[in-house]
């Protein structure tokens, strides 16, 4: 019996009504594959905790979560009571970073059963590598003076070390693919981050002679992604780049509620991170809607990296079942609650792993 010690974080808003679905769909293929055991950890670690200790997990919250072999989370944020800049850098920034969960790997495809918002798409399936630790998300800046005279400096950091890691990593993941890698780029308004980004892209890329590799403006490729997604295969992009590329690819695969991401430690020092693309949605938080697919497509990856895609698959087969037999919530034009959307694709699991 291979059993495996999971600290669960389910967080604020939707993230505590879409972890749960997800366990339980953890749950069935541990059931079905008979050798698999979680034990699962659970940490209330959100804004309520932060309200009553003045910090959103305690001192030794991150050594704690280092003895786990992976951590899977909900999502952060209730905006009306905690700044948002407080809850995500003092929980999933903070563990990306400590953890050095430095790549975050968020597919997108166009899923059966599911209509896509944009008209007659062609089947597209791609993935976005973000950079997970650096870029523009970063400490280095300050702010003086007030009034007229306030002035604010926030600092976008590049290393040669995060920024070639992120792209072999595209790269590698394109090799296993359709062989090409696209570069979010904007050198020509950002002068000396992008440049730089630039250069060591095709540095990197001269290592993988397969492979198409091209950059293209952020905003192009946004345009891009709406026109024509099928031309695409893995994007590699900064930290803030992919985080707006990923909102987009869930828009264009249906709903945000959908998308999964994986922040992972590639070299297995400590745990990976896994958690869907979405926050913690406080306009629907506490009616029982929120789609749970975003989380158990997170679980999926998790299965994956954790050496099971044969399970992976059983997880994301049933999903698309359930989508195809019209079962969907209120994002995705349907009527389901998450319990039910939840139930159904358990039920589909059990059916293909029979
Ligand atoms: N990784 C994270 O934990 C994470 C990610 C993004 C935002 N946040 C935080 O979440 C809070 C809300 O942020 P936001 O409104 O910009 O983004 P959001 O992703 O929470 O919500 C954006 C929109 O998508 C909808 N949506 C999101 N997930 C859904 C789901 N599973 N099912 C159905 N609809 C869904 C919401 O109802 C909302 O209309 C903020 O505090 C923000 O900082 C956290
Ligand atoms: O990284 C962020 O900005 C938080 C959230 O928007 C995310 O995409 O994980
Ligand atoms: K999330
Ligand atoms: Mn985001």
């Amino acid at each position: 019996m291979n059993a495996y010690n999971i600290a669960v974080i389910p967080g604020d808003g939707i993230g505590k009504e879409v972890v749960p679905a997800a366990l339980r769909c953890l749950e069935a293929v541990a059931d079905i594959h008979g050798g698999l055991k979680w034990n699962w950890t659970f940490f209330p670690w959100n804004c309520e905790y932060y309200l009553q200790h003045g910090e959103m997990m305690p001192e030794d919250g991150i050594s704690t979560l280092k003895q786990f072999d992976q951590i899977f989370l909900g999502a952060v944020g209730m905006p009306e009571l905690v700044p948002d800049h407080i809850s995500l850098w003092g929980l999933l920034v903070r563990i990306r970073r400590e953890c050095e969960q430095s790549i975050n790997v968020r597919p997108a495809k166009l899923l059966r059963g599911l209509d896509s918002p944009l008209r007659n798409p062609e089947p597209f399936d791609f993935v976005v590598v973000r950079e997970n630790s650096e870029g523009e998300y970063s400490q280095a800046g300050g702010a003086i003076h007030s009034g007229e005279d306030e002035l604010v400096v926030q600092n976008a950091i590049f290393t040669r070390r995060q920024t070639a890691k992120a792209m072999k990593y595209a790269f590698e993941l394109a090799a296993e693919r359709r062989q090409s890698v696209v570069s979010a780029t904007k050198s020509n308004g950002i002068v000396h981050s992008m440049p730089f980004w630039d250069r060591v892209f095709e540095e990197v890329g001269a290592a993988y002679p397969d492979a198409a590799a091209r950059s293209v403006h952020i905003d192009a490729l946004c345009a891009y992604l709406v026109m024509r997604p099928q031309q695409f295969d893995v994007i590699v992009a900064s930290n803030l780049f992919g985080d707006i590329l990923t909102d987009l690819g869930g828009a264009i695969m249906g709903s945000i509620g959908i998308a999964p991401a994986a922040n992972l430690n590639v070299e297995r020092k400590y745990p990976s991170m896994f958690e869907p693309v979405h926050g913690s949605a406080p306009d629907i938080a506490g009616k029982g809607i929120a789609n749970p697919i975003g989380q158990i497509w997170t679980a999926k990856q998790m299965l994956d990296f954790m050496g099971y895609p044969e399970l992976g698959e059983l997880v994301l087969g049933a999903i698309e079942d359930s989508l195809s037999a019209g079962v969907k919530t209120g994002d995705l034009g349907g009527t389901a609650t998450t319990e039910e959307a939840a139930s159904d694709i358990l039920a589909r699991i059990y059916q293909r792993g029979k």
